[in-house]
């Protein structure tokens, strides 16, 4: 699906779809096409589990580290072989609409990225409804901060989401760090099929356990707010990434937030992945010659 398929930027298509084609569009697992719905979800939890419990076995990891005093202020560290103070740290935000997934589910990157050289951090925080969606920007901040506080000599914090977890690392690029005394070494985001205007969202079924209002919606939608906001880092690279077949209301979120970076001073690129879907993006990661895996490790170590 090419951008020109879903309609011209400036219409906001989704205000003219019925409620179920909304909620349609905001179903990524309806969208593959080599499986369907319940069994890519549970492929897609089957590899992120089957992953976790290799990395644990495999890479030295410092799990369960608490970066808040909230009970889900969690994070694990798997590290290189190699120890080392001063590596790249890739942060991954796992997705499940804020209300499904865990870091105990979502170590795909650990094998390949750690293989290189990259300590990957993967990190928990409290979904809906359990969570609002301001405590989890907040608890992604303040994880963010931690790394920082804990690894100052890092080599280069990379953010990395999907899903729900692409719209929490892309807030990060309107963080106040001055609140939180420390100001990250942001070298790159990677937002794989991300939200980034949640208003949609408000109007499907997600929203049950969300419970957005409009305001909320609009404070913690990126798109709205990243084109005003300077990089800390003129450097620093936002690669906006979507799945071939992912539905075209995630190929415009994904397409209108990366224009709009381009019209701000990121340093912004997109890539449309060839031949996947918005899962297995993130299960492929557990691949070394990925595609994206290798766009990752060359941003990181250019
Ligand atoms: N489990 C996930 C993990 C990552 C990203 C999305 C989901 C979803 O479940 C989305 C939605 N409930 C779907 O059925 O497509």
């Amino acid at each position: 699906m090419a951008f020109s398929d879903v309609g011209l930027p400036g219409e906001v298509p989704w205000k003219k779809m019925s409620a179920e084609e909304l909620e349609s569009q905001y179903c990524p697992s309806q969208w593959g096409v080599r499986l369907r719905a319940e069994e890519a979800l549970r492929t897609y939890s089957q590899i992120g589990i089957e992953a976790t419990r290799r990395a644990r076995a495999t890479r030295k990891s410092l799990l369960h580290v608490p970066y808040g005093d909230g009970e889900g202020e969690k994070l694990d560290i798997y590290f290189p072989d190699e120890a080392a103070e001063a590596l790249p740290f890739f942060l991954f935000f796992h997705g499940g609409y804020w209300q499904s997934g865990s870091k105990d589910e979502s170590a795909f990157m650990v094998d390949p990225l750690t293989a290189q050289g990259v300590a990957v951090v993967i990190v928990a925080y409290d979904i809906a409804p359990k969570g609002t969606l301001d405590q989890m920007v907040d608890q992604v901040t303040r994880s963010v901060a931690f790394v920082q506080k804990r690894y100052p000599s890092n080599e280069g914090i990379y953010l990395c989401g999907h899903s729900a977890g692409a719209h929490l690392a892309a807030m990060m690029l309107l963080a106040n760090w001055t609140k939180h005394g420390v100001t990250p070494n942001l070298k790159g985001f990677f937002l794989m099929s991300g939200v980034f205007d949640l208003e949609p969202i408000m109007y499907t079924s997600q929203n049950v356990a969300l419970q957005l209002t409009l305001e909320d919606a609009q404070r913690n939608s990126p798109q709205l707010k990243v084109a005003q906001v300077q990089p800390v880092d003129p450097t620093c690279r936002v690669l906006v990434v979507v799945g071939q077949f992912d539905s075209p209301e995630f190929h415009r979120q994904s397409w209108e937030f990366y224009q709009t970076l381009c019209q701000g001073e990121w340093k912004a690129s997109f890539e449309q992945l060839h031949d996947m879907d918005h899962f297995e993006i993130v299960e492929n990661l557990t691949q070394k010659d990925n595609v994206l895996t290798q766009i990752i490790l060359k941003t990181i170590f250019q």
